[in-house]
């Protein structure tokens, strides 16, 4: 739902910068319908096993390159064996475009290409404990969108999984990117609120959030 006030942008910390209401009705509509695609195959949305035994709470499914933990393949070894989907144009420019606004520099995507995403959904009860995005060799900002139900967004230090940090609404249509010197700062997602999603953008519960990151990998 569109706010009927006004949510201001926001650096919470050096580099961390978040954007309310960044995509428009039709763009979360978009975003919507290409995650269902996306979700569907060649590798299926699943929740991710970790490797002492446990299963992530939430679902994901990989573009460009696929992701387990805790390192990057274009196969999904974990799943099916397939190679992920390709990381489309429209979705780089889409994160260009999010740096530019987030930084408020017209510059500031220039040469960003992002070769994969995480999109996650978060059904009930879902949550993501802290944690780094650590497993890429490049420094370049993650540009990261929701749709859906809205969340407590906690984005903290580079140093510990504690405070000090910040608690972040972010609702439908958000961006939020993290670079320079809060790259490698711990964020997490404590809590999802039920009941506060976007019908109109094709989603009746749960939250969809969208990481776009730069592997800095190249083919083996
Ligand atoms: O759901 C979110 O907002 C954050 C997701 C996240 O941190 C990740 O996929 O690494
Ligand atoms: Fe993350």
């Amino acid at each position: 739902m569109d706010a009927l006030v006004p949510r201001p942008r926001t650096v919470v910390a050096p580099g961390a910068v978040h954007v309310p209401g960044w995509l428009d009705a039709d763009a979360r509509r978009a975003l919507v319908e290409a995650c269902r695609d996306w979700a569907a195959g060649p590798v299926p949305m699943r929740h991710t096993r970790l490797p002492r035994g446990g299963v992530m709470s939430v679902r994901t499914v990989c573009l460009g390159w696929h992701w387990k933990p805790y390192a990057y393949s274009r196969t999904a070894d974990d799943v099916n064996g397939a190679r992920v989907a390709p990381f489309p144009d429209w979705l780089a420019e889409w994160g260009r475009r999010a740096l530019a606004d987030a930084y408020r520099d017209p510059a500031a995507g220039d040469g960003y290409a992002p070769d994969t995403a995480l999109i996650n959904f978060y059904g009930a009860g879902a949550r993501m404990g802290m944690h780094q995005d650590r497993d890429e060799r490049s420094g370049a900002p993650v540009v990261s969108l929701t749709v859906g139900d809205a969340c407590v967004f906690r984005f903290g230090n580079t140093e510990t999984r504690g405070r000090p940090y910040t608690d972040v609404q972010l609702e439908s249509g958000d961006l939020f990117v993290f670079g320079g010197p809060a790259r490698l700062a711990y964020h997490g997602v404590p809590k999802v609120l039920p009941g506060t999603g976007d019908p109109a953008a094709g989603l009746h519960s749960g939250r969809l959030n969208l990481t776009m990151r730069v592997t800095g990998l190249t083919e083996p």
